[in-house]
C-alpha cells in the first residue's frame, strides 16, 4: 500500500504508524522532565509491554503496523548518501555548535553504529558524555563539565507519533513543534516523505521550517471535505490560516472547509485530541471542561485565499451540519467534575477509533470505558500503568497511514 489515505477519524483502519518506546525513556530525570514534556519517569520494561500490548490489538483487528525507526532505516538503508547528511543535520539541530563537538559525535555515532536501525535508535536515546571518552588536557569546556550529562537530549515523545506529522485526505502535514524538545521528532518525517518509496510523492501541506507552530494532535479529520484543527497551546491560528491557503490550492484535495476549535492553553488540553475525539458516526468523546470555552470558526476557500467567519450555534450543531445527522457527545467520565478531571489526565478522551463504533481505550479510566459501552461503542482496553506518565493517550501513540474509504 503505497502513499497514505486518511479521510475519516473513524473508517476501518488499515495500516498505522507507531514508535515502541526505547531507550530515550532512561534518560528522563527529575530535572529534566518538565523541559521533556513528561509527569514522571515509566519504567521502560513495562512500558514496552503495554505498547506490544496495543500494536497486538490493533494486528489482532486487521490494522497493519509499521513502526517509525524501521521507515528511517529503510530511508538510510537503500540511500547511503544520506546516512552522513542525515547525521550532520541531527547533530547541529541537537544544538553541538562547536566543530570539534560536532566531529567528535559524527565519529562516536557513525563508527559505533553501523546499521541504520542502530543509528536510528541511538539518535532517539541520546548520547551522555561518559560515552564520549574526550582528552580533557585539551578542551576547558571538558575539563570544567560534569561527567555525566546528556550531550544529546533524548527524544523521549517520539511513541506519541500523532503529534510531529499528520494524514490529511492523501497528504501530510510535516509540523514544526511547540517545543525545542520535540523539533528534531520531525526531521524524521522530512526524510521519510522526501526519500521512501512509499511516501515521497505524497504532497505536503506544511513544512517544518515553517515559522509558526502545529502538531498532530490538533488535526482531525472529519470527513473527505471537513477538517477540525485545534487552536490550543501548540498551533498557532497562523499555522492554520498557512494549512488551510496549502490545502484549498492543492486541486487532488477534497477538503472545503477547515474549523478551528479555540481550546483551552493548558497542559491538560495541549491538543484538540486530549478533550474530542471522534468515536462513531454521529458519536464524540468529550471533556466537559472546553464545553463552555468553546468557539469554533469556519474557513473556507475564497478566491486565491481563504474566508474565516464565527459559527454560530452548540457544539452539538456545529458538529451536525457537518457529520449530517444528530450526534451525542458522551462526557469524560460521565458529568462528576473530579472523575472527569482525572480521567482526562489520563488521557480518557483520547480514544484511537479504528471502526465506526470501535476504540482502542486506556484501561484505567473505568468510569469512561463503561459510559462508552453503555452507549454501544465497542472499548477495546489496554494496559496503561506506565505508558500514560507521558501524558497521552491510544490517539496519540498512533498515526493513521491508511483507513478504508
Ligand atoms: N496528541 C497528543 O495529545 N499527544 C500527547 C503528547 C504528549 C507529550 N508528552 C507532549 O507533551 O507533547
Amino acid at each position: 500500500m503505497a502513499g497514505v489515505n486518511v479521510k475519516s477519524e473513524i473508517k476501518p483502519l488499515k495500516k498505522v504508524l507507531l514508535h515502541r518506546p526505547g531507550k530515550e525513556l532512561l534518560n528522563l530525570t527529575p530535572n529534566t522532565l518538565e523541559e521533556l514534556l513528561f509527569d514522571d519517569i515509566p519504567f521502560l520494561k513495562v512500558a514496552q509491554a503495554e505498547h506490544d500490548a496495543f500494536a497486538q490489538a490493533l494486528r489482532d483487528n486487521g490494522v497493519e503496523v509499521v513502526y517509525l525507526e524501521n521507515l528511517m532505516a529503510e530511508v538510510l538503508d537503500a540511500n547511503p548518501a544520506l546516512r552522513e547528511q542525515f547525521l550532520k543535520q541531527f547533530i547541529e539541530e541537537a544544538g553541538i555548535r562547536t566543530e570539534r563537538y560536532q566531529k567528535i559525535l559524527f565519529d562516536y555515532l557513525n563508527d559505533n553504529y553501523k546499521t541504520n536501525i542502530d543509528l536510528v535508535l541511538k539518535c532517539m536515546e541520546g548520547v551522555n558524555l561518559t560515552e564520549l571518552h574526550t582528552d580533557k588536557s585539551n578542551s576547558l569546556v571538558d575539563l570544567v563539565s560534569e561527567s555525566s550529562k546528556m550531550v544529546i537530549a533524548p527524544m523521549p515523545n517520539l511513541y506519541f507519533t500523532r503529534d510531529p506529522f499528520a494524514m490529511i485526505g492523501n497528504g501530510v502535514s510535516i509540523n514544526r513543534m511547540y517545543a525545542v524538545t520535540r523539533n528534531r521528532e520531525t526531521i524524521f518525517a522530512e526524510y521519510i516523505f522526501t526519500h521512501h518509496p512509499d511516501f515521497k510523492d505524497v504532497p505536503q501541506y506544511y513544512s517544518r521550517y515553517s515559522a509558526f507552530h502545529i502538531e498532530g494532535g490538533d488535526i482531525l479529520n472529519i470527513n473527505e471535505h471537513t477538517l477540525a484543527i485545534g487552536i490550543s497551546q501548540r498551533t498557532e491560528p497562523d499555522a492554520i490560516d498557512e494549512i488551510a491557503h496549502n490545502i484549498f490550492k492543492d486541486e487532488t484535495s477534497p477538503v472545503d472547509t477547515i474549523l478551528a476549535f479555540n481550546i483551552p492553553n493548558n497542559r491538560a488540553m495541549m491538543h484538540l485530541d486530549t478533550v474530542f475525539t471522534q468515536i462513531d458516526v454521529d458519536k464524540f468523546t468529550i471533556h466537559p471542561g472546553i464545553m463552555g470555552p468553546l468557539t469554533v470558526f469556519e474557513i473556507t476557500p475564497e478566491g486565491e485565499g481563504i474566508k474565516v467567519k464565527e459559527t454560530s450555534g452548540t457544539l452539538e450543531e456545529v458538529l451536525e451540519k457537518y457529520v449530517g445527522m444528530p450526534v451525542t457527545l458522551i462526557p469524560c467520565a460521565g458529568g462528576d467534575r473530579i472523575a472527569a478531571e482525572r480521567e482526562q489526565w489520563n488521557d480518557g478522551s483520547n480514544t484511537l477509533c479504528i471502526a465506526p463504533g470501535r476504540v482502542v481505550v486506556y484501561e484505567r479510566n473505568d468510569v469512561t470505558n463503561a459510559l462508552l459501552r453503555k452507549n454501544n461503542i465497542d472499548a477495546i482496553e489496554i494496559p496503561s500503568a506506565e505508558l500514560s506518565r507521558g501524558r497521552g493517550g491510544p490517539r496519540c501513540m498512533s498515526m493513521p497511514i491508511w483507513r478504508e474509504d
